[in-house]
């Protein structure tokens, strides 16, 4: 139920939002949101920031766009976990240049949530200088999967088909209009809720999203669960035209990468069920010297060491 909102400007569109939500609004008008947690499940909860020139920039997206990605970045958590989204809470900075463009940034936000089959039960809205989304998701599961279960002898797989966000950027950044898949792949990513269910159903041992691409993702992994993980350079699955590097690189796909005990998981039935493939791309060792490790093996030889890419760092720039 929706509580009536008090005058002014910024109430006014906080009204516009709802109105624009419609039904996927709910709870919005009171100091918090109120949720049942399913009995027996877990309370899942993560939040990620989006901001101008950080993770977009104007000419590159539509708000909408801006709007959608941003959200779909913080369900893409929820998935990683194994988990049903709940509800999302959206809180936006937004400086005067982008009062224009706050209803399509509220449709793409709305987006997001219709195609994961969730709510929006609350925000914050303020001025400020640089554009920012932070979506706060709250969601559940029976047994959220972590990314520190891996075991020595697990299966190592990964959704989808890698590098097509990389081009993108690559594209964007030289003023050059991208492949039209490419840039679907950035601009409208999807979180791979229902495939993060299947998994967790599976027994999953650990399990992690690919926002800072799948090789920094997967030393995530590793050093969690204080394994080694070994990938084989071949089965990588990639977009085509795209290197094994740059699909080692790639940030902001949210394709999920998981570990599996031998057998646990049937990548044929996946893609049968799910549409989207699942490839084995490798197996967790027990760890080396240092755990943490991510081997890659690029040609037939054993235990080749290629420098892997190192992914996204906020802080190193
Ligand atoms: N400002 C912060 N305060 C507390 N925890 C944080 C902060 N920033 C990141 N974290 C935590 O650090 C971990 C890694 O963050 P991040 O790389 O952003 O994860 P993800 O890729 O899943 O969004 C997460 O558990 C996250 O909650
Ligand atoms: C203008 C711009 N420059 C660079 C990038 C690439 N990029 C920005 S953040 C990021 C990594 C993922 O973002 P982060 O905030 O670390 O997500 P999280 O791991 O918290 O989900 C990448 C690949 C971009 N999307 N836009
Ligand atoms: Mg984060």
């Amino acid at each position: 139920m929706e509580h009536a909102l008090g005058p002014g400007a910024e109430f006014d569109a906080v009204r516009a939002f709802v109105d624009r939500w419609g039904a996927l609004a709910e709870g919005i008008g009171d100091d918090a949101a109120v949720l049942d947690v399913p009995r027996g499940e877990r309370l899942v909860v993560s939040t990620d920031v989006s901001v101008e020139n950080v993770h977009f920039r104007r000419g590159w997206l539509t708000a909408r766009e801006i709007g959608a990605r941003a959200t779909t970045g913080a369900l893409s958590d929820l998935a990683a976990m194994g988990a049903a989204p709940l509800g999302i809470v959206v809180a936006l900075v937004v400086p005067h240049a982008w009062r224009a463009e706050l209803e399509a940034l509220a449709e793409g936000i709305g987006d997001a949530v219709r195609l994961a089959g969730t709510r929006i039960v609350g925000g914050d809205l303020s001025g400020g200088d640089t554009l920012s989304i932070t979506v706060t998701v709250l969601g559940a599961a029976p047994q959220p999967v972590a990314r520190s279960g891996a075991r020595a002898g697990d299966e190592l797989f990964v959704t989808g088909l890698l590098g097509g966000p990389l081009r993108a950027l690559r594209a964007l950044e030289r003023g050059e209009t991208p492949d039209a898949l490419d840039r679907t792949r950035f601009a409208r990513p999807v979180a791979r809720l229902r495939e993060g269910r299947w998994l967790a159903g599976r027994g999953v041992t650990a399990m992690i999203d690919v926002s800072d691409g799948l090789a920094a993702d997967l030393r995530h992994v590793a050093a969690a669960s204080g394994v080694r993980l070994r990938v084989d350079a071949r089965r990588v699955p990639r977009v085509a035209g795209v290197s094994v590097r740059d699909a080692l690189a790639s940030g902001e796909e949210y394709e999920l990468a998981c570990c599996a005990p031998p057998g646990a998981v049937d990548a044929a039935a996946f893609e049968r069920e799910l549409g989207t493939p699942l490839t084995r791309v490798g197996t967790v060792e027990a760890a080396g010297a240092s755990s943490g490790d991510v081997v890659l093996d690029d040609d037939a030889s054993e235990g080749v060491r290629v420098d892997l890419p190192q992914g996204h760092d906020h802080f190193s720039i």
